[in-house]
């Protein structure tokens, strides 16, 4: 499989600068492959995003700290993903995919080295099975470390999912909106169910994060900024952001990062609602303890 390179190595500067201690809350390092090979059940073979990379886009887009999610590229090998937050000198924290059968010492191995949730997936193009039964019994077992779960998935499977997501004791966090049709509009269907699930569920939490991978109409998002600034406004508290970084797959429409961070102005519209949004919500859920 040829490497895949999917990000742009100059973005632009923000217009604006986050506040102090702002957390970029979804991003990933790939590798470097000679330390740390890739799965080989990985659906994509990206260039090296070393951790040196992701810091030096930290500092030049303003943010004081990463949440790093391990990617499926480097299945349930976490050791990129731990490398990287042990070399952040305490500012990243992250989201670790495990087997579902892992033990209490490895789990609590994963705690010291900074993750603090576990990631299910189910994006067929990205693993090869997502084992329901499996996932709810490791989610209990990471409930008592005060953990959370991270789940991937796309509008077509909501209805479908809202069982086994009842069935998790824990914080779950779903990335990039549970990626809705953004062309319905503010009030189409998929995000009228998105919003049905949040308001009956006060555990869920959302990532309000990937216009470049839900907005038909690019850059500056003005259809993605419709729909995502109602919810940012209405849940408040169980908000997150990211610039998905080094943005996986996006082989066609690479985003420029300072682009992407101009967008939060437009979706969390006043300092208390930005703070939240990039400072309070991420700390209760990374840096707790
Ligand atoms: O991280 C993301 O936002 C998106 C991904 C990749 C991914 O999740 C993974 O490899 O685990 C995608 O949609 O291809």
């Amino acid at each position: 499989m040829a490497r895949s390179k999917t990000w742009v190595d100059f973005p632009s500067k923000p217009k604006w600068t986050p506040p102090p201690g702002a957390v970029d809350a979804h991003v990933h390092v790939f590798g470097p492959e000679a330390e740390f090979p890739f799965s080989p059940l990985a659906k994509y073979h990206p260039e090296d995003a070393t951790p040196e990379m992701l810091f030096a886009l930290r500092d030049h887009l303003g943010f004081s700290r990463n949440v790093i999610v391990q990617a499926s590229c480097h299945g349930t090998d976490n050791a990129a993903t731990l490398n990287a937050i042990a070399k952040s000198t305490g500012r990243a924290r992250g989201v670790a995919v495990v087997d579902p059968d892992i033990g209490l010492d490895a789990l609590k191995r994963l705690h010291a080295g900074g993750i603090r949730g576990i990631r299910f997936n189910f994006l067929k193009r990205l693993v090869d099975n997502a084992p329901k039964d499996k996932f709810i019994e490791v989610a209990k077992r990471i409930a008592p470390l005060g953990w959370h779960v991270v789940v991937y998935f796309e509008a077509d499977i909501l209805e479908e999912l809202i069982p086994f997501l009842e069935a998790i004791p824990t914080t779950i966090v779903v990335d990039h909106l549970g990626r809705p049709d953004i062309a319905q509009g503010p009030n189409g269907a998929d995000i009228a169910a998105f919003k049905a699930l949040l308001d009956s569920h006060p555990n869920i939490w959302t990532k309000v994060s990937g216009p470049e991978r839900l907005s038909p109409m690019g850059p500056p998002f003005d259809d993605f900024v419709e729909v995502v600034r109602p919810i940012v406004e209405r849940y408040p508290d169980r908000v997150l952001w990211g610039t998905d970084w080094p943005h996986p797959n996006m082989e066609h429409r690479i985003p420029d990062d300072g682009t992407l961070v101009d967008v939060l102005l437009r979706i969390a519209v006043t300092e208390d609602l930005q703070h939240k949004l990039l400072v309070a919500n991420p700390e209760r859920l990374y840096w707790a303890d």
